[in-house]
């Protein structure tokens, strides 16, 4: 297990910060408030128009991590430094407790590469942050739920604001439509990457992870399948990982990991990507 010293002082998300609270509770405020307006059925369609062909770029796993070297996430009030460093801190903390799961490894280094959309000019509402389904009612246990949503066209859609939405029960969450970020980005890469081997349970995590109102919160229950609740304790074993090694200090020496997870992606991910 890993040992986490005081898990309350993360993700301590200040509501209406003012001008006396820090930069980041400021900066962490304004990325979910338009996160909040702006993500709803009609814009995450276009952007799988327009991401899933993916016909930006082509670059290996590793060249992708490196770009994080010059990305801070805005939606993050536990990370101030370039989210390589979270990339590395999450694999290398799976790694000691489970040294043998050289896929989860992999798993915990790339689970944020998909924030690479940010360098293509895609505004952090539209890459960073939790996840939550768009097209049924939104769920209480989003993060600042109360005073953020209230520009969001489908708040008072008549199908969209109800319970099911577009849905059906327990239709499985891969039916639904997730607010669109860097989960569902890198999920839908890695999927369309002909020589990706990392097991099914890797590709869920990835998809997933940022969906705190379900995994953290447990709402949204009524729209898993058996596969969505199966997974789901695999979401939250990695979720420790990926949220308690967020630390500022004692940076890891990413020179001297590098070899290693090179082998990683060379293993399960090898060749050019395209993104
Ligand atoms: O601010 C963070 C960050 O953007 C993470 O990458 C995401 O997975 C979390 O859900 C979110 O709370
Ligand atoms: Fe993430
Ligand atoms: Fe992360």
């Amino acid at each position: 297990m890993l040992q986490v010293e005081n898990p309350a002082t993360f993700r301590h998300y200040i509501d209406e910060p003012t001008e006396n609270d820090s930069i980041i509770a400021q900066r962490v405020f304004n990325t979910y408030k338009q996160m909040h307006t702006y993500q709803c059925v009609d814009f995450v369609r276009k952007q799988h128009d327009r991401w899933l062909k993916f016909d930006h770029d082509r670059m290996t796993i590793y060249q992708a991590l490196e770009k994080l070297n010059e990305f801070i996430d805005e939606s993050d009030p536990d990370v101030d430094v370039p989210n390589i460093y979270h990339a590395f801190q999450t694999a290398e903390a799976i790694r000691k407790i489970y040294p043998d799961q050289d896929w989860f490894h992999l798993t915990g280094l790339i689970h944020d590469c998909g924030k690479v959309l940010a360098l293509y000019n895609e505004p952090q509402w539209a890459v960073t942050g939790d996840t939550f389904p768009v097209g049924c009612q939104f769920s209480e246990k989003i993060v600042y739920r109360k005073n953020t949503f209230e520009n969001n066209p489908d708040l008072n859609h008549p199908i969209y604001s109800t319970k099911y939405g577009m849905y059906t029960p327990n239709c499985g969450l891969d039916q639904c439509m997730m607010a669109w970020g860097h989960d569902e980005y890198l999920y839908r890469v890695l999927s369309n990457h002909p020589t990706c081997t990392l097991p099914d349970e890797s590709l869920y995590i990835i998809r997933y992870h940022s969906f705190y109102p379900w995994h953290a919160g447990n709402d949204y229950m009524y729209l898993c399948n058996e596969k969505d609740l199966r997974m789901l304790e695999s979401v939250r074993r990695f979720q420790k990982f990926d949220l308690y090694t967020k630390t500022d200090h004692d940076l890891p020496n990413i020179d001297e990991l590098k070899p290693y997870y090179l082998s990683l992606i060379e293993k399960y991910i090898p060749g050019l990507v395209a993104w």
